[in-house]
C-alpha cells in the first residue's frame, strides 16, 4: 500500500503515519516532485546540524520555518521541540500526495477540489487553507524545480528586493513571486492574487485563484485581506498543526524553550 503524507483518519503507527518527523532529509523523498529545490534548504541547515547534533532534524527543519518568517516580518509561531527523527529511508513517504498548482490535477477536476482532498486528509478545514495559502507572501516559483513562472521578473532581479534588516540583494535571483516585496512577510498574498489589475510578472497558480472563487474560501481570503492582524492569528494556529502533524515527542508533550 502507498505510503502517504500525514492522514487523520489513518492508524498507522510513526513513523509511517507521515508528518513531520525529518524524513524529508533522505532520498526518495527529497527527490519529490513537489520538493524540487528544497535540497538547498537542507545544504542551509546541515552547518547548524553540526554544530549541534544533539538537535533532531525533524525540530530543526521546524525551527527553520518559524525562525524564518519571524524573521521575515510575520507572527510568532508557537513552537515546541522534541520531534522524534526518522532515521532511515524506509520511512520515507511515497510520491504524490503533496498540492499540485495547476491542472491536472491528480484527483479533483477543480483547484479547490484538490485542495479540500490533501489538506482535509491532514485535518485542516478550509481555515487552515486559506490561511497556510498566505505563506506564498514569500518567495519564487522557478522554472527548474516546479516549472512554474518565469525565468526572471522585474522583482526578482539581481539586487532588486531588499533582504530584511536592509541587508543588499535577493540571494539567487530569478523565478516568479506572488507578492512584490517576497521577502516581508505580511498580508499582500491577498491583495495581489484578486487585483486582475496587479503587475502581469507576479504569479497566480491556480489554487491561489480559486482562493477568491470558491465560496467556502472567498470570505477567509478578504478578511485576511482585510486585516492582517486576523491573517497572522489563523496563520499561527494553522502553521503550529502543519508543525506537529504526526510527531511523536520526547519528552512526552516537547519542549518549549
Ligand atoms: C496550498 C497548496 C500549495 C501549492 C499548490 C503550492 C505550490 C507551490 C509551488 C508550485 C511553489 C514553487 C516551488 C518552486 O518552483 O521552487 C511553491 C513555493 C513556495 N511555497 Fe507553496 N504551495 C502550497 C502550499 C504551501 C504552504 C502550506 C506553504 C507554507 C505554509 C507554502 C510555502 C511556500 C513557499 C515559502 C514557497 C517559496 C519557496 C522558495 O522561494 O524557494 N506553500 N509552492
Amino acid at each position: 500500500m502507498a505510503r502517504r503524507t500525514f492522514n487523520k483518519d489513518s492508524a498507522e503507527p510513526w513513523p509511517r503515519c507521515g508528518g513531520a518527523n525529518g524524513s524529508i532529509r533522505f532520498e526518495p523523498e527529497i527527490n519529490h516532485g513537489a520538493n524540487a529545490g528544497l535540497v538547498n534548504a537542507l545544504q542551509l541547515l546541515q552547518p547548524i546540524k553540526d554544530k549541534h547534533p544533539e538537535v533532531g532534524w525533524a525540530d530543526l527543519i521546524q525551527l527553520a520555518s518559524a525562525a524564518a518568517i519571524e524573521q521575515a516580518g510575520g507572527p510568532v509561531i508557537d513552537m515546541k521541540y522534541g520531534r522524534k527523527d526518522a532515521t532511515t529511508p524506509q520511512c520515507c513517504v511515497d510520491e504524490g500526495s503533496l498540492p499540485a498548482g495547476n491542472a491536472p490535477f491528480p484527483d479533483a477536476d477543480t483547484p479547490q477540489a484538490h485542495l479540500r482532498n490533501v489538506f482535509y486528509r491532514m485535518g485542516f478545514g478550509d481555515e487552515g487553507i486559506v490561511a497556510l495559502s498566505g505563506a506564498h507572501t514569500l518567495g519564487r516559483a522557478k522554472k527548474d524545480r516546479s516549472g512554474e513562472g518565469a525565468e526572471c521578473t522585474k522583482f526578482t532581479a539581481e539586487g532588486v528586493c531588499p533582504r530584511g534588516a536592509g541587508a543588499p540583494g535577493c540571494g539567487k535571483p530569478g523565478g516568479s513571486a506572488w507578492t512584490p516585496n517576497w521577502l516581508k512577510f505580511d498580508n499582500s498574498y491577498f491583495a495581489t492574487v484578486p487585483d486582475e489589475g496587479c503587475d502581469s510578472e507576479l504569479l497566480k497558480l491556480a489554487t491561489d485563484k480559486c482562493l477568491f472563487v470558491d465560496e467556502g474560501f472567498l470570505p477567509l481570503a478578504q478578511k485576511y485581506k482585510a486585516s492582517q492582524e486576523a491573517f497572522f492569528e489563523d496563520y499561527k494556529k494553522a502553521h503550529k498543526m502543519l508543525a506537529e502533524l504526526g510527531a511523536v515527542w520526547e519528552p512526552e508533550g516537547g519542549i518549549t524553550i
